[in-house]
């Protein structure tokens, strides 16, 4: 690999005494939907003004209190979409929007234009400010950087000052994961002391990791260290804005908020450029699975899933944290068996709490259907057996699942897929059911004889049909003393156990027998009828028709 083309481009800050590491996630912090501006932006056709609509309606209904709406000097569905929610007054009074703008005069101009009239804004500046894009994008000095920030705030400030709605300003330092740490502050501070935020007028500083280009431990050291380092700390709220370009946006946005962020700001599912934004969802109910209120409603994940697919026409990958097809499946033995133990454990003890070895939370909290267990030839009694109990009712004996498992994992094995629950109940019914290839019950009658049962049956053994009859001490019994005689072939009866299949006063029964030979060889046979002594008869017979 040519790893000599690369080199570090994040600025480690040496001799610094972290204290995030020591602290604790405790409550959730202000979230901030950026859906409809990076997520759009990154979308291979950004949404129309419909589109835009119907997801910031969705937003609201989630929960979320600031919601970046656009970047409305990009196009004329974006201006439109936002003059649209202020002019048709969809925007609740508890919901700010936000708007994202260069610092460009005619820019600026546009975005104000656009909020003309809204309640709550917090109208977003950014510039960028990591050495590559100083010197090589915008051919710009530190200074001039600074200034460019500035300028553009000073615009606004202008514009805005007889706005007599609630305005609010945020500030992104671009690409702060590349910037040198102490410019990162200065310019920061710069714009602090430009706009003077006070505790009733905070200003929102944001610090993004615009390319993620470190291990999560980096960014939080930089948002530490910068957020120790900013002026008039307490009118500032810390804002955290992910991408995920090394596959750990959500770790990154955690780790940051340990380190002193308030506010996150991300998408549903995680779209946004390129590898993605921080997914919000993941997080919040990261926070949920840890007892945190997340504050946020994800309960109906069903509709935030159809509307991200709709709007943003990206599929979720079935390994998506929480909400992924396979989320909550298990496939191999010693998971089904660890996940069906400990559901049977909660639910005969009524757990206050949810308690899962390999599965983190309920999926009925976010109105997701339980399809724990899937069964191919990773899997081993536990699930399958799961499968046979919570579908057709089936619950065998441990021996009996045993001997079943094997039968399957081969049978998945050479299909080379996952078996439906709908295969693996024909399976069993095809091996242990009610089998009677060369031996086969016809009819038969009891009679009490005292405390025993006289047996006559007829029956057709290797194409023969026979009137047999014999006593013992239970028709089971008396019907082995019958076709002994007949079958070259020494059994006894080894295991017994019967239960209802259906729970209802018609139901079924269901019998399970094991017989053992000369050399202790254990088979096993099912039998199923209405009548309890038929399917007991039916299970010797199919038992000693397996042997
Ligand atoms: C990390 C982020 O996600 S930032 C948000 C990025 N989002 C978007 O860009 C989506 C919407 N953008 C657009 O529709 C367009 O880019 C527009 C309308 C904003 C601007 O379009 P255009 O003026 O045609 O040009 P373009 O996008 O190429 O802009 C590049 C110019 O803007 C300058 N520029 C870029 N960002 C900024 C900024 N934050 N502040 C000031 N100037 C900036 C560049 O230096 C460059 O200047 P130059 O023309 O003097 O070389
Ligand atoms: C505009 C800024 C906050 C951004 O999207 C980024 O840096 O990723
Ligand atoms: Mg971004």
């Amino acid at each position: 690999m040519n790893y000599q083309h690369y080199k570090k481009s994040y600025f480690h800050i040496p001799n610094f005494k972290r204290t995030w590491p020591e602290k604790e996630i405790t409550h959730a912090p202000v979230w901030v939907s950026v859906d409809l501006r990076d997520g759009n932006q990154a979308l291979l056709s950004p949404m129309t003004l419909a589109e835009k609509v119907e997801f910031f309606k969705c937003l609201v209904d989630v929960g979320f209190k600031e919601i970046e709406v656009g970047f409305p000097a990009a196009s004329d569905t974006e201006y439109s979409f936002v003059r649209y929610l202020i002019d048709n007054d969809l925007i609740p009074d508890d919901v700010s929007i936000q708007v994202l703008t260069q610092s460009r005069p005619h820019i600026i101009k546009r975005t104000v234009e656009a909020i003309a009239g809204a309640k709550n804004v917090i109208v977003h500046l950014y510039n960028s400010t990591s050495f590559l894009q100083r010197e090589v994008v915008f051919g710009n000095t530190r200074q001039e950087t600074i200034q460019l920030a500035l300028e553009g705030f000073q615009q606004l400030k202008e514009l805005l000052k007889d706005n007599p709605n609630h305005i609010r300003y945020e500030y992104s330092p671009e690409s702060f994961t590349c910037t040198e740490m102490d410019f990162a502050i200065e310019i920061c501070n710069a714009v602090i002391d430009e706009l003077k935020p006070g505790p009733n007028h905070k200003l929102i500083i944001n610090l993004p990791s615009t390319i993620e280009v470190s291990t999560p431990n980096i960014y939080a050291d930089q948002i530490e260290y910068v957020s120790e380092r900013l002026n008039r700390r307490s009118s500032i709220i810390l804002s955290v804005h992910a991408h995920n370009d090394r596959g750990t946006g959500v770790a990154s946005s955690e780790l940051a908020l340990l380190a002193g962020a308030q506010r996150v700001e991300g998408t549903l599912f995680g779209n946004g450029e390129r590898t993605g934004n921080a997914d919000l969802v993941v997080i919040a109910l990261n926070l949920m699975s840890v007892g945190i209120d997340p504050k946020l409603e994800l309960s109906d994940i069903d509709r935030l899933i159809h509307i991200y697919k709709k709007f943003n026409k990206l599929p979720i990958h079935p390994r998506h944290p929480y909400v992924g097809e396979f989320a909550y499946t298990a496939f191999s033995g010693s998971h089904q068996d660890a996940i069906r133990k400990s559901m049977d454990y909660a639910q005969r003890t009524n757990a206050e709490f949810w308690e899962n070895p390999y599965i983190t939370i309920d999926p009925k909290d976010i109105n997701r259907s339980y399809e724990p267990i899937m069964i191919n030839s990773q899997s081993g009694k536990g699930g399958i057996g799961y499968v046979l109990e919570t579908k057709f009712g089936y619950m065998l004996p441990k021996a009996l699942l045993q001997d079943f498992t094997s039968a399957i994992k081969s049978l998945s094995d050479r299909k080379h897929a996952v078996l439906e629950p709908d295969e693996i109940y024909e399976a069993f019914r095809q091996e242990y059911i009610n089998r009677s290839d060369n031996i086969e019950l016809l009819e038969y009658h009891i009679h009490a004889i005292g405390s025993e049962s006289e047996i006559t049956a007829k029956m057709k053994i290797y194409g023969e049909t026979k009137e047999l009859k014999a006593v013992g001490n239970g028709p089971l019994d008396a019907l082995c003393l019958a076709i002994r005689p007949e079958i070259n072939h020494k059994f006894e009866i080894a295991t017994y156990s019967e239960h209802a299949l259906d729970g209802k006063s018609s139901s079924r029964a269901v019998t399970y027998i094991a017989l053992s030979d000369n050399d202790g060889t254990v088979t096993w046979g099912a039998g199923v009828h209405p009548n309890i002594n038929t399917s007991s008869l039916y299970a010797l017979v199919s038992a000693l028709n397996r042997m």
